[in-house]
């Protein structure tokens, strides 16, 4: 069984306990009543490369990464560094996270807020608009194409921003055949846990020129977001280095700085 695999059973017996308590019907209601959701799209299109910091505790490469005690005073720092939407990792048992960080998260920033998670169902959709979530990752490798297909469209329907995650051109063709306007390569196999910073490279020319370009994982500091932007990237997704490095905000305006650089050929020119 893949590290995948088992993080997905994980995820459907949390999921289980909290469909037990919370009924689908009292999670629309409460989606009803959140703020209504952000354009995602707008807040990743432009010029420059744009930043998606991620609040994130642990990873099940690397263990604890960071106590994050206050995840929304976190999220205010890379706001206030400029990033252009928070990640947050919503997952308990191998990244630590949790719908209220989601929660406080929304509270706190006025940029679009990503939650992070492993969604299986439609279910899980209505909990990241309950909580606040304007984007919602759905990772290719985690879905058969029915599954993905409908997901994209429950997304979609009730106000969320699909960021489709891909690990290879045969996923990045698959979602894109799933209607992807949004697609995040992850550089991070999700089945091995390796980290392969040429992934994107490989993978974005599979994707048409409409196509939000998200790169994820391994964004170490500037000099890699200008590897990725070389490359096609629109954004870059980061968590580790911003959770390890002691500064998350001035982190943040060096990435956002060094995707502001004119020189930079990135997605859209
Ligand atoms: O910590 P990094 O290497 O900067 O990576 C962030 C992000 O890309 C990574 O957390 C991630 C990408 N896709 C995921 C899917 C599930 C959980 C986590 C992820």
């Amino acid at each position: 069984m893949s590290v995948l695999d088992e993080i997905i059973d994980g995820v459907r017996a949390d999921l289980a306990q909290r469909q037990a308590r919370v009924s689908l019907d009292e999670l629309k209601e409460r989606a009803a009543k959140a703020p209504a959701a952000k354009d995602g799209v707008a807040a990743l299109r432009g010029d420059g490369v744009k930043v998606i910091c991620e609040v994130k505790r642990s990873s099940p490469s690397k263990g604890a990464l960071a106590a994050i005690a206050d995840p929304a005073g976190l999220a205010a720092d890379y706001e206030a560094g400029g990033a252009a939407a928070i990640s947050v990792l919503t997952e308990e048992r191998r990244f630590g996270g949790s719908l209220a960080d989601l929660e406080a998260v929304r509270a706190k920033v006025d940029v679009p807020v990503l939650r992070k998670d492993f969604i299986v169902t439609s279910y899980q959709l209505w909990e990241a608009r309950a909580y606040g979530a304007d984007l919602a990752l759905l990772i290719v490798a985690a879905l058969d194409q029915p599954a993905l297909e409908s997901l994209i469209e429950r997304a979609e329907s009730i106000g969320l921003t699909p960021i489709v995650e891909v690990h290879d051109e045969d996923e990045a063709e698959r979602a894109v055949d799933a209607g992807a306007k949004v697609v995040g390569v992850n550089a991070r196999d999700l089945k091995t846990l390796k980290v392969d910073r040429a992934t994107f490279e490989r993978v974005a020319p599979e994707l048409p020129d409409s196509v939000v370009k998200i790169a994820e994982s391994g964004v170490r500091g500037p000099h890699d977001l200008i590897a990725y932007a070389n490359a096609g990237a629109d954004a870059v997704l980061v968590g580790e280095s911003l959770v390890t490095g002691g500064n998350p905000r001035s982190a943040v305006s060096d990435l956002v700085a060094a995707g502001a650089h004119p020189a930079l050929r990135h997605g859209r020119g």
